[in-house]
């Protein structure tokens, strides 16, 4: 698990490891710094002459002492200080002094000198408005000058908090970023502008954030063997839920298949579909593993009859707007009381249905994309995007459920707990059905009793990395939503492998 703060949660950690641990800020600069020059080498840049940017801040502090070490190993080294000396930090001011010292040349302008390397000092997670006048001209300057582009924590002109660009913002080849990703650099235009990332430690550690609700976090694939279920040498099908999935109205058998199945590859024991008459002899040709059970109407005994059966229940994809479709989720969330995944339709006749909107209960989970929760929440996609997280909070605490927002970087969150930000999965993603097997992999985790939060955080992991198998076989523009059910047993085929190693170990 690793932690994505804002700027001023970033700032926080700095001050806290400051003042609490006794680590001063200028040792913190110099390994920030040190590891700016380690990144350079160890990627073999071409270091002939190096001109670093420096801003008034902290960041500017940085890439004085940037300068310095690259100096003191030979290499050839330009100051460009763009700040204003009024404005500078007491570490800057300090850092530019021992640059001067050592012979660094600092520079009020740059001429005609043609660099291999700039890096951009300027702006770090301090930037706190719109960057115009002579920093915009030189932020433009640099990106049009052709060399190789480092940025330090992260390219100046872009926000930490949201991944927004400021007016203007340098655009990175590189970014050396100190102690954690800051959470803007995974949205917006941050993930063209940041190039390829590095996180370097420098003494600021985790702990700095425990105990804190406010704080996204991510998980990686180190994460995985924490967080998978145990499976038992002794179990039976029972040990693993009984999973009824309400899915597939006339015409959408496929969405009850990619659901069906994706339960099944992420460890349910029994799975029973409940779908429209129409898509029966598909899904039994299709799925012979699951129990296929069906309707021409709406009847409410059979209905409660297998919720009653059900250890978990899946409603949603596919199912349509119908009228029979309205019965079916109304009955389900008004009397499932079990773990209930909700998707897709199911989400759009919520959305029109307040008073069955009001019955939803912590044991649900929605799983919207932005269209879908539009529709819930009542702000526009445009709205949505701009202040994701806003929105996402501020629906959190209308509901006692779990919610998970899907897009290219899903959330998931529950009042009262931090919000997940997913980093696995890729653009091969984007197509029909991609959601169907998230949800059937949600389902699949609450059969194996897995709480809706960890369910909704740990499937929407674990179908990203699904996604991510797909795409090193397919490529980003071949992937089917069969070829992420594939990836989701190629991750868990190489996971249980490690664990059954581990055990023999
Ligand atoms: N010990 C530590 O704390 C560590 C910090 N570290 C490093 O420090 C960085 C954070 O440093 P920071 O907080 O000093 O802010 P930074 O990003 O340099 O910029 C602030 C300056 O920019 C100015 N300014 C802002 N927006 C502007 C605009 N649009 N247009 C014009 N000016 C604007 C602002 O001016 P003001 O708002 O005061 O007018 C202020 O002068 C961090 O990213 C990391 O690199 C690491 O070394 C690890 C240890
Ligand atoms: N660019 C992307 N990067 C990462 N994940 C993506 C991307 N595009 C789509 N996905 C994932 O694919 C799924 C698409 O779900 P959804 O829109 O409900 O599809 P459908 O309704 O067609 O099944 C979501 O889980 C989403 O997070
Ligand atoms: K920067």
């Amino acid at each position: 698990m690793r932690y994505l703060p804002t700027g001023a949660q970033m700032k926080q950690g700095d001050q806290k490891t400051i003042t609490e641990m006794g680590m001063p800020s200028m040792v913190l600069m110099e390994r920030a710094a040190l590891s700016v020059v380690e990144m350079m080498e160890s990627e073999q840049l071409d270091l002939k002459k190096v001109l670093v940017v420096c801003g008034s801040g902290n960041n500017g502090g940085d890439g004085f002492a940037v300068a310095r070490l690259l100096h003191l190993k030979g290499y050839a080294v330009d100051v460009w200080f763009v700040g204003k000396e009024s404005s500078m930090t007491e570490e800057t001011r300090l850092q530019k002094q021992i640059a001067v010292h050592y012979g660094v040349p600092v520079k009020e302008r740059v001429g005609e000198d043609c660099y291999t390397v700039i890096v951009d000092a300027i702006f770090g997670i301090g930037l706190s408005r719109q960057v115009s006048g002579t920093y915009y001209n030189v932020i433009e300057n640099l990106n049009q000058m052709d060399a190789i582009k480092v940025a330090v924590d992260i390219p100046s002109g872009l926000s930490a908090d949201t991944g927004d660009v400021l007016g203007i913002a340098f655009a990175a080849d590189f970014t050396v970023t100190f102690a954690f990703q800051k959470i803007g650099m995974l949205f917006g235009m941050a993930r063209k502008l940041v190039g390829k990332l590095v996180t370097a430690s420098i003494g600021i550690e985790p702990s700095v954030y425990d105990g804190r609700g406010d704080v996204c976090y991510t998980y990686d694939r180190t994460d995985l063997k924490n967080l998978l279920p145990a499976r038992d040498p002794d179990a039976h099908k029972g040990n693993y839920g009984k999973v009824l999935l309400i899915v597939g109205s006339p015409g959408m058998a496929g969405a009850a298949y990619f659901s069906a199945k994706a339960a099944y590859l992420t460890g349910a024991g029994l799975v029973q579909i409940y779908t429209a008459k129409e898509n029966q002899s598909n899904l039994q040709q299709l799925l012979p593993e699951a129990i296929i059970t069906t309707y021409e109407r709406y009847e409410e005994e059979k209905l409660k009859e297998l919720l009653e059966w059900a250890d978990v229940v899946g409603i949603g994809s596919g199912l349509s707007m119908s009228e029979t479709a309205q019965h079916l989720l109304s009955t389900t969330v008004r009397c499932a009381k079990k773990p209930c995944m909700i998707d897709a339709d199911g989400l759009n006749i919520l959305s029109k249905d307040r008073a069955l909107f009001e019955k939803l209960t912590p044991d649900c989970i929605l799983t919207p994309h932005m269209k879908e929760m539009a529709g819930l929440c009542g702000h526009s996609v445009k709205e949505l995007k701009e202040e994701r997280f806003r929105y996402f909070q501020e629906f959190l605490g209308s509901i006692p459920s779990v919610c998970v927002m899907k897009d290219a970087r899903t959330l998931v969150g529950r009042d009262g707990r931090p919000v997940y930000v997913n980093t696995s999965g890729n653009q091969s993603m984007a197509k029909g059905g991609a959601g169907d097997v998230l949800g059937g992999m949600i389902t699949g985790l609450l059969a194996q009793k897995i709480e809706p939060y960890e369910a909704g955080t740990l499937g929407v992991f674990l179908h990203g990395l699904a996604g991510d198998a797909a795409q090193k076989k397919k490529g980003s523009y071949s992937v089917l939503a069969s070829d992420i059910l594939d990836g989701i047993a190629e991750v868990l085929t190489a996971e249980s492998t490690e664990m059954i190693l581990r055990e023999k170990c």
